[in-house]
């Protein structure tokens, strides 16, 4: 007979759900075969893993608990329970006896127990790596008015103590304890890697960390050991992911990206390793170790610019947990205070007691950000465009200055929702976008205004443009028969991203509709008119 323990719990899940519980039907329980068809007559498996999070909608709860309860109520049934159960195996009664209701609750109530308690502990004892870091960082002289927290889907983030106003310095890191390419210098390794060519401090910093993460006597052992075993960024990302992606600007960077770091990879492995296995040894200069370093420094690092002038590439211990947001209350930190051999992190807008404090990491685009951050904020990010690779119309050929700074820029759209003007000649458009067309088709000087002429080539100009859109709307992957809620990271991330980037065309299919609505109406009225006069 199935115990209480049929029903597991789990926390060794994604970073983003509080914890799991997993229902699993034993193999060992004398009525496998009866349990396990009554259980499909009702849609589930033998096993089933349920995510929570701490803030979900009631909707969803509802159902969730109604399933867990169906499948708890099944896994417990007893010999007499079963007996009669199975003659309403397919009919939707859901009840069997008052007992057998009181196992299924409590195994239920008492699995998310041990998940919680057991996903809490976990996140206290790393939250205990967060201390000793903060510690040993104001004991090298960090001042702080942030303190250390796990944040809903973000891993761990940076909360004021106090309430904090605009120019208020909300953390302060001595020059010695960052991390930048003055360390690679001092080691063993620059004898070997300042001898090859055209090597950066980048790539040389990064073959470092990777070293220096294992070092015990490592000045930065308790750094190192704040940092996570994964990093679950793009470059990270499953097969599974990447066919989910198809169509969009992701997939090309992702795998740019991918390529980009292997070619790397090869140009100084195995070769560092077995010149110098002293140096660079084989088991810590693995594939895996090094994709590990690239997603650190992408993620975590900050370019700073130091007191002699130079721009470096840096790990800064504390600040690294600052999150990102598209409404950051840090801006300006990238410069060493020369006076006080510190970089000091400054409030451009207030913070309260207990609110997160947020950086920006800079202009990024969701794709970007999942590609290096493993992330994408939420909310409206106007730095989500798609590039548009425009012939440049044909440059009159006696004067190269016919062509206008509109025909020369990179063109780009983004949801046209974020454009204010949806009239006629505008429709939510970039103008420079729509002035460098209209000028492909007719290099005279264009007007915006409503003549036949000019509403005819408004017309074919919309409607070019509205096949272009298409065809890359048809060109994504189809993520609907994914179950967002049920699968793993990479997948849910790429499938919110081709969902995003399809909000975004499709935002201006609709707005290509309405364009051509308010043109043809126009023209049709102008017909109209010249027929009347
Ligand atoms: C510099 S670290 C910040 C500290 C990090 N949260 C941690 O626990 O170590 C950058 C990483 O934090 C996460 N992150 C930063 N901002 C985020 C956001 N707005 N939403 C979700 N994750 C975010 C991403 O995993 C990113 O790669």
């Amino acid at each position: 007979m199935a115990t209480d323990k049929a029903l597991l719990y789990d926390t060794n899940t994604e970073t983003d759900w509080d914890c799991s519980i997993v229902l699993e039907l034993s193999e060992d329980d004398v009525f496998f075969d009866k349990k396990k068809k009554l259980l499909q007559n009702k849609g589930f498996s033998t096993k089933e893993r349920v995510y929570f999070k701490s803030s979900l909608d009631p909707k969803w709860m509802n159902t969730t608990v109604k399933a867990l309860l169906q499948i708890a109520r099944i896994i417990l049934l007893d010999e007499v329970e079963l007996y009669f159960a199975e003659d309403n195996g397919c009919s939707p009664v859901e009840y069997y006896s008052h007992k057998n209701e009181i196992v299924a609750l409590n195994s239920i109530i008492s699995s998310i127990d041990n998940s919680i308690t057991s996903s809490l502990s976990k996140k206290n004892r790393s939250c205990d790596l967060e201390e000793d870091l903060l510690k040993w960082g104001e004991s090298n002289g960090v001042q702080t008015r942030l303190q250390i927290a796990y944040v809903q889907g973000a891993g761990r983030g940076a909360i004021a103590k106090e309430d904090l106003k605009v120019g208020d310095m909300a953390l302060e890191i001595p020059v010695s304890i960052i991390i930048s390419d003055k360390l690679v210098h001092e080691s063993d390794m620059y004898h070997v890697l300042g001898k090859i060519d055209g090597i950066s401090s980048e790539t040389m910093l990064l073959l470092w960390s990777m070293k220096e993460k294992h070092n015990c006597n490592s000045k930065f052992k308790i750094y190192f050991d704040s940092l996570p075993e994964q990093f679950n960024t793009g470059l990270s990302f499953g097969v599974e992911a990447i066919m989910n992606l198809d169509g969009t600007l992701l997939l090309e960077e992702v795998t740019q990206a991918r390529e980009h770091l292997h070619a790397q990879y090869d140009e100084l492995f195995p070769t560092l390793c077995n010149d110098h296995p002293d140096v660079f040894p084989p088991e810590l200069y693995t594939w895996e170790h090094f994709l590990w370093a690239c997603e650190l420094w992408y993620s975590n690092s900050m370019k700073i610019m130091f007191s002699d002038g130079k721009l470096r590439t840096c790990l800064i211990p504390i600040a690294g947990f600052l999150n990102h947001s598209l409404c950051p209350h840090i801006m300006q930190y990238g410069k060493v205070d020369t006076a006080k051999n510190s970089l000091q992190f400054h409030l451009s807008r207030p913070c309260k007691t207990g609110e997160e404090c947020f950086l920006s990491y800079g202009n990024l685009s969701s794709s970007h950000l999942i590609t290096f951050y493993g992330f994408y904020p939420q909310g409206d990010n106007p730095y989500d465009v798609i590039p548009l690779d425009l012939d440049a119309p044909e440059a009159d050929s006696t004067e190269d200055t016919s062509m206008s700074d509109t025909d020369r820029i990179a063109h780009m759209v983004r949801g046209t929702w974020h454009s204010k003007n949806h009239d006629i000649f505008y429709y939510g458009l970039p103008s420079a976008l729509l002035n460098h067309l209209r000028r492909s088709r007719s290099p005279v000087l264009q007007t915006k205004t409503l003549l036949q002429e000019n509403l005819t080539d408004e017309l074919e100009l919309l409607e070019d443009l509205h096949v272009i859109f298409d065809d890359m709307m048809e060109n994504f992957a189809d993520t609907d028969h994914v179950n967002r809620e049920n699968t793993s990271w990479d997948v849910k991330l790429a499938v919110d991203f081709t969902i995003l980037q399809r909000s975004i065309v499709s935002s201006i299919l609709t707005s290509f509709h309405s364009g051509i609505k308010m043109v043809k109406y126009e023209f049709d009225r102008c017909m109209a008119e010249e027929l009347r006069g």
